[in-house]
C-alpha cells in the first residue's frame, strides 16, 4: 500500500513472480488454518458428489494471510477454471455480464477486493448469485428495457480484508464464510520449510523457526523473509540458513523478536509517549505516522490487537502494559492491573 517494509504484508512485484512456484494448489498443501481446510474440504466434496456448483464463498483476513491462494485451491480441488477479477475493476454492470456470461458450468468466479463493488454493480450481482440470473437493463430514456439472462450455475468467491466493509445484502448472499486467522509459528516454520524446498534454499530447523516467529502470523512475510535472509546467508555465510545466520540477517532488516519493524514501533511509541498510552483516534495516529487510515486499520493493527499489544476501545487505541514491555518502559500506574490477562482480540 504505502511503504517498502520488509514485512509489509502487501504483495509486491517480486513476490508474484516467486508466487507461482511456491502457492500451494491443493488443499493439502494449504497448510495451517484447520478448521477452514477441513470444512472447505467436505463442501467440496459434497458439491462434487452432487454435481452441483459450490455454494458462494467470502473470504475475510488480513493482507497475505491466503485469501487468494484459498480460492485457487478451491477451483483446482473443484475442478474447474478460476476467473480473477476485483472490485475496483468491474466499473460498469456490462462488465459483471461479460464475466458472467463467459463461465462454463460450475466454474468460479474470483472477486477480490470485494468490498470496492460500485453499488450499481453490486445490484447486478444479487440475483446473478441468488438466481443465476442476470438483470439488466439495454438502452437509455423511454427505449430502455431491461433483460434477464439465464447464467451457469457458478460459485463466486469473494475477498477482503475486512468482513465489516461489506454491505450487509451482499454478505447474506454468502453460503459460507471463512475468516482466516494468523498463523502460529509452528505454521509458519512448516510453510517456511515447504518454500525453502521449492526454492532450493539450505534451510535448517532453528533457521526455519526463527523466520517463522517473526513473520507476523502472515505467510507473505515468510516466504519474503525467507528470500532476504538467503540472500545474506549467500553473501555473509555459507550459503545455508541456521539460527544465528537468520537472527544476524533480522537485525540487518531491523525486524526485531516480535517481528515488528520500524513502523510498528513507531506507532507503539506514539501512543505511548505523545497520548501517554492512549485512547488516541486512529485518524490522529494515521496523520501522525503519514499513513493513510486503511492501511493502519487493515496491516499495521490486527496484527498487535491480535498478539495483545493495542486493544481497540469504543474511545480509541490504547497501548497495553505488554507494549511499554516490549518498548522497554514501565507501565503507567494502573495500567498493568487494567491489562492484566488481556489477550488482545477485538
Ligand atoms: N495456507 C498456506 N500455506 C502455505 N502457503 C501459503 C498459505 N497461505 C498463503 N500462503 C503463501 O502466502 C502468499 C500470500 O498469500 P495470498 O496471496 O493468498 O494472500 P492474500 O490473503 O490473498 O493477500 P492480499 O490480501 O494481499 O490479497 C502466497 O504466495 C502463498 O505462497
Ligand atoms: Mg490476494
Amino acid at each position: 500500500m504505502t511503504t517498502d517494509r520488509i514485512i509489509d504484508a502487501d504483495a509486491t512485484r517480486e513476490d508474484d513472480a516467486i508466487e507461482s512456484s511456491i502457492r500451494p494448489k491443493r488443499l493439502a498443501d494449504y497448510l495451517g488454518q484447520q478448521p477452514v481446510r477441513e470444512q472447505m474440504s467436505i463442501y467440496i466434496d459434497a458439491a462434487k458428489q452432487r454435481a452441483e456448483a459450490l455454494d458462494h464463498v467470502l473470504i475475510f483476513g488480513p493482507p497475505g494471510l491466503g485469501k487468494t491462494t484459498l480460492s485457487h485451491v478451491i477451483a483446482n480441488e473443484l475442478g474447474v477454471s478460476l476467473r480473477v477479477t476485483s472490485g475496483p475493476v468491474i466499473e460498469k454492470a456490462g462488465d459483471l455480464a461479460a464475466l458472467l456470461t463467459n463461465l462454463q458450468p460450475h466454474d468460479v468466479l474470483f472477486i477480490d477486493e470485494i468490498h470496492r463493488l460500485s453499488p450499481v454493480v453490486e445490484e447486478v450481482l444479487y440475483p446473478a448469485m441468488e438466481d443465476f440470473q442476470l438483470d439488466i437493463m439495454i438502452g437509455e430514456g423511454p427505449a430502455a428495457r431491461s433483460i434477464k439472462i439465464d447464467l451457469p450455475p457458478f460459485t463466486l468467491i469473494g475477498a477482503t480484508t475486512r468482513a465489516g466493509l461489506l454491505t450487509a445484502p451482499l454478505r447474506d448472499r454468502f453460503g459460507i464464510v471463512q475468516r482466516l486467522e494468523f498463523y502460529s509459528a509452528d505454521e509458519l516454520t512448516r510453510i517456511v520449510r515447504r518454500s525453502a524446498q521449492i526454492l532450493g534454499i539450505a534451510c535448517e530447523g532453528e533457521g526455519a523457526v526463527e523466520i517463522a516467529r517473526r513473520s507476523r502470523g502472515t505467510p507473505r512475510i515468510a516466504n519474503r523473509l525467507l528470500r532476504r535472509v538467503r540472500d545474506y546467508a549467500q553473501v555473509r555465510a555459507d550459503g545455508r540458513i541456521d539460527g544465528a545466520v537468520a537472527g544476524a540477517a533480522m537485525q540487518m532488516l531491523k525486524v526485531d523478536p516480535e517481528g515488528f519493524d520500524d513502523l510498528d514501533r513507531r506507532l507503539l511509541e506514539l501512543i505511548i509517549d505523545s497520548f501517554d498510552g492512549g485512547p488516541v483516534g486512529v485518524e490522529s495516529l494515521a496523520a501522525a505516522l503519514s499513513e493513510e487510515r486503511g492501511t493502519l486499520e487493515d496491516v499495521i493493527e490486527p496484527y498487535l490487537i491480535q498478539q495483545g499489544f493495542l486493544v481497540r476501545t469504543a474511545r480509541g487505541r490504547m497501548a497495553t502494559h505488554k507494549a511499554y514491555r516490549h518498548m522497554g518502559l514501565t507501565p503507567k500506574d494502573g495500567r498493568a492491573d487494567l491489562f492484566a490477562g488481556d489477550a488482545g482480540g477485538g
